[in-house]
């Protein structure tokens, strides 16, 4: 019989959980993680969120995680993301229903399909900045990136417009994700409450939007079943000629894509804009791509998928700014049975946490880790595979990077083409346990001619 791996589960129930959460609120989470891979290896036991967990560090285990079949290694969210969104969304599905969902997913948010999104995305973004940027000498930068993703997923995923039901949508929305990161315990007056009660408001907000597209679909036999996300889950038939997924898998599914791709994406480009801040010359090299680009359209002319397909430099600044500031720390797995690894075992019902940024900043992987180099991606082969994992890997790997793409591309080529801007505080950061700059991100913003 094979051993536990080294470390200690700590206090009965509490662990580690606040000692890691501390850090990450400090930002010092990577140390505290480097302290143990250098005390006790890269395969370590702790407890965390109330479960006995390993911890593996490394490109190897990354990929033992991420191509694991489910029968061994299955996903486990915290107990409170169940209750809030519910038991049929892809965090909790396996296997086939887990394949079969995200495939149905997956034929919206793929390249292919996105394509034809570009302009309603881009429509959502000068709109914004007319509304929030134009005139303004300091604006805040991310609350306003949250506002802005909100939107496009409002019109995307929903066909729907802003108005007092997007306003509420995203009201109720805000409260429901507040609780995703609390204590759960379902008490009056807790947020975890207040974000359970907010999630019963969002989900017959979403019941309502279903139920008003399948009578669209049903009266306009014809019109483009691909118009929003909602529309074409409806319009799929598994082979039975039966819906291909129940209306809860649908609507649980849209508030975790909704959930999955807010926070996460208005960070990405909130932390572009403030390593451009810092960044002198990558900004350059941004501005001259986003230029050229802007020089070759006639005024007021859309962006095309083939201008996205040329801002390669922006993306690497992205992909760079992924590396050293992943949105999501990492994320945990649980063992379904007693599995064998690294010469340890980890037992049946363990939870199994790998971080990102662990990877990200090993310095074996990536040379002189905290330098900001996007040129490290101008080179696919340089990246060894399971490494950039700021999206995840395997079968479990971010469905919506495609979009999160497109939609902070369009974005970073309005701002640098129309405004400058200079950082008002700190360039500082806590985790909670999203990355959140120093206040925000207050900057001084100027707009320039028009080319
Ligand atoms: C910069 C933006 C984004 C980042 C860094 C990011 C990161 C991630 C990561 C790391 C995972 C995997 C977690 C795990 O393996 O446990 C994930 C899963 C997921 N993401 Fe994203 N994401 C982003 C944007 C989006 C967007 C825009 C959407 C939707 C339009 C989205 C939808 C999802 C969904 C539905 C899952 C669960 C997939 C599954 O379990 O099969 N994400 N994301």
């Amino acid at each position: 019989t094979k051993n536990l791996p080294p470390g200690s589960l700590g206090i009965p129930i509490i662990g580690q959980t606040l000692a890691l959460l501390s850090a990450m609120r400090a930002n010092t989470a990577e140390k505290w993680l480097e302290q143990r891979i250098k005390k006790y290896g890269p395969i370590s036991k702790l407890s965390l969120f109330g479960k006995p967990t390993v911890f593996l560090h490394g490109q190897v285990a990354n990929k033992f995680i991420f191509t694991s079949s489910g029968s061994a290694i299955a996903n486990q969210q915290p107990k409170s993301i169940q209750m809030i969104i519910g038991d049929r969304s892809l965090l909790e599905l396996n296997g086939d229903d887990h394949r079969r969902v995200r495939n149905a997913f997956m034929l919206f948010l793929k390249p292919e399909s996105l394509k034809q999104y570009v302009g309603k995305m881009e429509e959502e973004i000068r709109m914004h900045l007319e509304m929030h940027w134009l005139g303004k000498q300091q604006v805040t930068v991310l609350p306003l990136m949250k506002i802005l993703t909100f939107n496009i997923m409002c019109s995307l995923l929903f066909g729907l417009e802003r108005g007092t039901r997007s306003k509420n949508l995203v009201e109720g929305f805000q409260q429901m994700i507040d609780g995703i990161w609390s204590v759960p315990v379902n008490l009056p007056f807790t947020r975890y409450n207040r974000s359970l009660k907010a999630s019963k408001r969002v989900e017959d907000m979403v019941k309502q939007l279903i139920h008003e597209k399948r009578v669209e679909l049903k009266e306009k036999c014809a019109s483009d079943p691909h118009q929003d996300l909602i529309t074409c889950l409806l319009s799929l038939r598994n082979e039975d000629g039966e819906d291909e997924l129940s209306e809860k898998e649908i609507m649980q599914n849209v508030m975790l894509v909704m959930i999955a791709g807010y926070d996460t994406s208005s960070i990405l480009i909130t932390f572009i804009i403030r390593f451009l801040a810092i960044e002198p010359s990558n900004y350059a090299a941004v501005l001259q791509e986003q230029e050229e680009i802007a020089r070759s359209k006639k005024s007021g002319e859309f962006l095309t998928w083939e201008d996205l397909a040329k801002m390669k430099y922006t993306w690497r600044v992205a992909m760079e700014t992924l590396r050293i500031v992943p949105p999501i720390f990492g994320s945990t797995r649980i063992a379904v049975k007693d599995i064998e690894y690294g010469g340890y075992l980890i037992p049946k019902g363990w939870q199994i946490f790998w971080a990102s940024s662990m990877t990200q900043m090993d310095n074996a992987i990536y040379p002189e880790p905290t330098k900001f180099d996007p040129n490290r991606f101008e080179n696919k082969s340089s990246v060894p595979p399971y490494c950039f994992v700021a999206f995840g890997g395997g079968t479990r790997m971010c469905p919506g990077n495609e979009f999160a793409r497109i939609e902070t591309l369009i974005t970073i080529h309005y701002l640098v083409t129309r405004f400058t801007w200079k950082l008002c505080a700190d360039n500082s950061f806590s985790r909670n346990p999203f990355p959140v700059p120093a206040q925000g991100l207050p900057v001084q913003i100027m707009q320039k001619r028009p080319l």
